[in-house]
């Protein structure tokens, strides 16, 4: 019988530090660059407010339906530290100078509303239709609280102190952001519901 001597314990840690590394940032990293091509893909006016309907809000709920509530925040704040070094990452192609203006409650609220998405919504259970509708809908309600009402919370609030316009104003005239945000979140949902069979 011969014996085959297996990898020393103590040598993997160092060759595979590199690989953890790779292992744990790719995903942000990914949706870091999903955040700024949902910028860079357009935005639409919305009348009475200086701030943008964008595909951002989806992809800060994929982010947060999809990974660990430390990788969903790494790839916000990378992404936000892009754009405050000069990166022209956010909406309009605007960089620094956005994160002090009327849009930087949302951006600022997109950290928290990710993380929050990731620690609301459980693991999906697809081992039956009746299990995965239910997962789908525990994502809906996450993607809910974290995509609209936590980002919402913060840009209304900062856009009212930084612009004197008071609370119940710029809240009305945000209206306009829901019914797409809503459909935002149920297409996460169902996406991120189904996407989790890949993840197994
Ligand atoms: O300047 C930016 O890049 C941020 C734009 C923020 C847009 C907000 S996010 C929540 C709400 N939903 C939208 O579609 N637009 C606004």
């Amino acid at each position: 019988m011969t014996f085959k001597p297996s990898t020393t314990v103590a040598a993997s840690p160092a060759r595979t530090l590199p690989r953890r590394i790779i292992a744990a940032s790719w995903k942000p990293a990914m949706f870091a660059v999903l955040l700024w091509l949902a910028s860079a893909a357009g935005e639409i006016p919305v009348p009475g407010t200086p701030v943008p309907i964008t595909l951002q809000t989806l992809v800060v709920m994929m982010a947060g339906l999809m990974l660990p509530w430390r990788q969903a925040g790494a790839a916000v704040a990378a992404y936000l530290a892009a754009g405050a070094i000069g990166l022209p990452v956010f909406a309009g192609g605007a960089s620094t100078m956005a994160l002090v203006g009327p849009t930087a409650g949302f951006l600022v609220g997109f950290l928290p509303g990710a993380i929050m998405i990731a620690l609301l919504r459980g693991e999906a259970n697809l081992t039956s239709p009746l299990a995965a509708a239910i997962s789908a809908a525990r994502y809906l309600f996450a993607a809910l609280v974290g995509g609209v009402a936590v980002v919402y919370a913060f840009g209304f609030l900062i856009q009212s102190a930084l612009t004197g316009v008071p609370l119940n104003v710029v809240a009305l005239a945000s209206m306009g952001f829901v019914a797409g945000d809503a459909v935002k979140a149920v297409v996460a949902a169902l996406a991120a519901t189904g996407l989790s069979k890949l993840g197994r």
